[in-house]
């Protein structure tokens, strides 16, 4: 049977949502590092002039690569929302755990 025309794309984007998904998870590992940093500084988990500043640079970067602008914002905006809920898991968790 002929390959559809559609397959060397397809295939093509199954390895860069892989890539994509491999990258989230690296940046989970980084942010949680971050969490669990913040908890033992007693620091807020959330960093509002951080996020700033990262919104203003998401905006560059959508710009630079020719994608809409609010869909990026949307995409971080909802991953650093699970950070943020992440940090606050990794705070109560340490909170819940008896004084050495
Ligand atoms: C990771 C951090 O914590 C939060 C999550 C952020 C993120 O996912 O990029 C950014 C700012 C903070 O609200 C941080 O402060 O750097």
């Amino acid at each position: 049977m002929e390959a559809s025309p559609l397959q060397s794309h397809r295939e093509e984007i199954d390895a860069l949502d892989e890539q994509i998904v491999t990258l989230l998870a690296r940046r989970f590992a980084v942010t949680r590092e971050v969490g669990r940093l913040k908890a033992l500084h007693q620091l807020n988990a959330v960093d509002a002039e951080r996020e700033r500043q990262q919104a203003l640079r998401y905006e560059a970067l959508a710009g630079r690569h020719g994608l809409n602008p609010a869909l990026v914002a949307q995409l971080f905006r909802r991953i650093i929302d699970e950070v943020v809920l992440d940090h606050r898991a990794i705070q109560s968790a340490m909170d819940a755990r008896p004084a050495a």
